[in-house]
C-alpha cells in the first residue's frame, strides 16, 4: 500500500484562484489589500519564506509592504515599525516573522499589533476569540491543515487526531481548531512530557506531526490508513528539509502530505486568505 498524496501545492493554487477573484471584487470597490512583512535579521530561511509570501501575494493581486530591520535592531526599533504597519492605511494586514533574534521580546511585539491586521492570527485577542467562537483571522498553518484534510475526503468528524508539539504557530491552536462543532474531532496532545508517544500515534486516524524532530514518526507506530500531516522544518547538513515523517510511513498511511509541497503552502495561502477576509470585513463595516 502507498499513501495517497495530500497536495497542498495544488489546493493551495485553487485557493489563490479564488482569492483573485475576490481581490479583484474588492479593487472595484475601492480597496486594495496589502499585506506587511516584517523581517528582523538576515537568517536565508527566513528571507526565503517572506520572498515566498511576497510572490503570492503579487499572484493575487495583493500589495506587499516589506519592512526589513538589522540582526541588531533593538526592542524599541521592531515596535517602531510595527506602530508604523498599525497606523499604515494601505496596510490591510502583515505579519512579524519569527523567530525573532534572542533578547527581544517577541509577545510584547506581538500583543502592540492592530489584532484587526493580524494576519498570522497569533494576537493574544485572536487566540482568546478562537476560543471564544468568534469570528477572527485563524492560525495560518493549523487552519490550513484542515482545509488541505477537507480538500482531499479525509473525515475529521469523529476522528481520533493525535497532534505531536505544542508550540504557539501550531502544536497549541490545532487542538482549539478541531475541537470546534464543525470539525468534531478527538484530539490527544502529546509532547515532549508524553509517557508512551507510540501508543497514542498507533490509535490515531489522523497524525499531525508538528514537533520538530527530525522522522519522529516511524513506520511501526502509525495505524494503516491513517493521514499524516508532515510539519516539521528541520534541515539537514546540505539544507535539505527533513520532515518529522519517515520516509517509510508511506508504506503504512492511507494519506500523506509530502514536504515540501504539503502543509507549507498551505500555510501561505491561508495568510492570503486572512488578509482577503481582514479587508472584506472591514469593507463591510466602512
Ligand atoms: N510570523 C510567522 N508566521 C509564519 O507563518 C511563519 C513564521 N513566522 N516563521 C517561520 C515559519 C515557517 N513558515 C513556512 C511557510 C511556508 C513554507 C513553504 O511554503 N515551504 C515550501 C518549501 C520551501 C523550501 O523548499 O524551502 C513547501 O513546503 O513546499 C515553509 C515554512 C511560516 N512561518
Amino acid at each position: 500500500m502507498t499513501a495517497q498524496i495530500l497536495d497542498g501545492k495544488a489546493t493551495a493554487a485553487a485557493i489563490k484562484t479564488e482569492l483573485t477573484a475576490r481581490v479583484a471584487d474588492l479593487k472595484t470597490k475601492g480597496i486594495t489589500p496589502g499585506l506587511g512583512t516584517v523581517l528582523v535579521g538576515d537568517d536565508p530561511g527566513s528571507q526565503k519564506y517572506v520572498a515566498g509570501k511576497h510572490r503570492d501575494c503579487a499572484q493575487v493581486g495583493i500589495a506587499s509592504i516589506q519592512r526589513e530591520l538589522s540582526a541588531t535592531a533593538t526592542q524599541e526599533e521592531i515596535e517602531a515599525v510595527v506602530r508604523e504597519l498599525n497606523a499604515d492605511d494601505e496596510c490591510t494586514g502583515y505579519i512579524v516573522q519569527l523567530p525573532l533574534p534572542k533578547g527581544i521580546d517577541e509577545n510584547r511585539v506581538l500583543e502592540l499589533m492592530d489584532p484587526d491586521k493580524d494576519a498570522d492570527g497569533l494576537h493574544p485577542m485572536n487566540l482568546g476569540r478562537l476560543v471564544l467562537g468568534e469570528p477572527a483571522p485563524l492560525p495560518c498553518t493549523p487552519y490550513g491543515i484542515i482545509r488541505l484534510l477537507r480538500e482531499h475526503g479525509v473525515e475529521i468528524k469523529g476522528a481520533e487526531v493525535v497532534v505531536v508539539g505544542r508550540g504557539v504557530t501550531i502544536g497549541r491552536p490545532m487542538p482549539l481548531l478541531l475541537s470546534r462543532r464543525s470539525e468534531n474531532a478527538t484530539v490527544t496532545q502529546c509532547h515532549t512530557g508524553t509517557r508512551d508517544l507510540a501508543a497514542h500515534l498507533r490509535r490515531a486516524d489522523i497524525v499531525i506531526a508538528a514537533a520538530g524532530v527530525p522522522h519522529l514518526i516511524k513506520p511501526e507506530d502509525v495505524k494503516p490508513g491513517a493521514a499524516v500531516l508532515d510539519v516539521g522544518v528541520s534541515r539537514d547538513e546540505n539544507g535539505k528539509i527533513v520532515g518529522d515523517v519517515h520516509p517509510g510511513v508511506a508504506e503504512v498511511a492511507g494519506w500523506l502530505s509530502p514536504n515540501p509541497g504539503g502543509v507549507g503552502p498551505m500555510t501561505r495561502a491561508q495568510l492570503l486568505v486572512n488578509v482577503v477576509e481582514a479587508a472584506e470585513r472591514s469593507a463591510a463595516t466602512s
